[in-house]
């Protein structure tokens, strides 16, 4: 069976050897795994810290968990009585269907609509729809927000937002470098001054690395990325998803996670596209749809881009 629901747990699988596993916590992949044309072999592309709650009690430190609809700590107004990163990571959704099982694609659908919980810290109405596929090298995700207010009111009742999509990058961090974001615009999360962490820096690096603790918000980032290592890497593409986060704390700031095993740090890098600086916005009864398709990258590019 391409598809399976066990325990709270989707798995898929591939004909051709690649699978993915998600929680219906969160929608959360837990597990990507696929091989190259050289190396058809089957190998994790995810980081999952070994010290994660998988069990729903807290988000998961590492695969693909879901931002929505606040990336860190909450800003807007209709978002204040949210953690950080929103709700969408920490609720259980719903298994809706299969929608393709062929030789080429298996993918699912589950859904999140508002319960009691979510409308006491969040009373805007909504339907998201997390679409996951698996090809023979590629995994895509995409997040269908809809506004499903009825109210005809003027100004219309809008949905601000912000999506992410939290990728944590199975990589030997220290050698990563994620291109092409030279002359792009970002925001240094690491500073101390909340002054200098809103005070737009141009990134100066042809390849940017994670060697120091990183904590960098690219705006209108160019929407497609690659991420290497020598003799590896992954190649991310979206739509509608206008920015790009890389985050890796380093020993600096992962020793002081409690979910994050010890240098961990090390063996991944967070590229995280997501509408995040800002708010997206959609009317009553209308969608948005975020998407990334992350592929392997099958032979070294690193000689070409150094
Ligand atoms: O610990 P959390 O809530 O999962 O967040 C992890 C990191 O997520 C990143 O996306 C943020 O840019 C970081 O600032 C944050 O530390």
């Amino acid at each position: 069976m391409p598809v399976k629901q066990v325990s709270g747990r989707v798995t898929l699988t591939h004909a051709k050897g690649s699978s993915v596993e998600l929680l219906l916590y969160g929608a959360t992949v837990i597990s990507w795994k696929a091989g190259t044309i050289t190396e058809p072999q089957s190998i994790e592309r995810l980081f999952v810290s070994s010290k994660s709650a998988i069990d729903g009690s807290k988000p998961v430190r590492g695969g693909i968990p879901v931002i929505f609809p606040c990336f860190g700590p909450p800003s807007h107004p209709e978002h204040m009585k949210l953690a950080q990163h929103g709700f969408a990571r920490n609720e259980v959704w719903k298994f809706d269907s299969i929608i393709m099982d062929n030789d080429e694609v298996v993918s699912v659908r589950l859904t999140l609509e508002p319960t009691a919980g979510i409308t006491a810290k969040y009373d805007k109405p909504f339907h998201l729809a997390y679409i996951v596929a698996l090809a023979e090298h590629q995994i895509s995700t995409d997040l269908h927000v809809t506004n499903t207010s009825t109210s005809t009111a003027y100004p219309p009742d809008n949905l601000e937002f912000q999506a992410l999509f939290h990728n944590y990058i199975r990589a030997p961090a220290n050698d990563v470098l994620v291109f092409p974001l030279q002359s792009k615009s970002y925001f240094d999360k690491t500073e101390a001054s909340e002054e200098a962490r809103n005070k737009p820096k141009v990134e100066t690096r042809a390849g940017v690395d994670v060697r120091q603790f990183t904590d960098s918000v690219y705006e209108d980032a160019g929407g497609k990325y690659e991420v290497t290592w020598p003799g590896g890497g992954v190649e991310i593409t979206v739509r509608e998803l206008k920015d790009v986060v890389v985050w890796n704390p380093q020993q600096v700031a992962g020793v002081k996670m409690g979910d994050m095993e010890d240098g961990g740090w090390e063996r991944y890098v967070c590229v995280e596209p997501g509408h995040v600086r800002g708010f997206a916005k959609i009317e009553p009864g209308k969608t948005w749809i975020g998407q990334q398709v992350i592929s392997v990258i099958h032979h070294e590019r690193r000689i070409n881009q150094l």
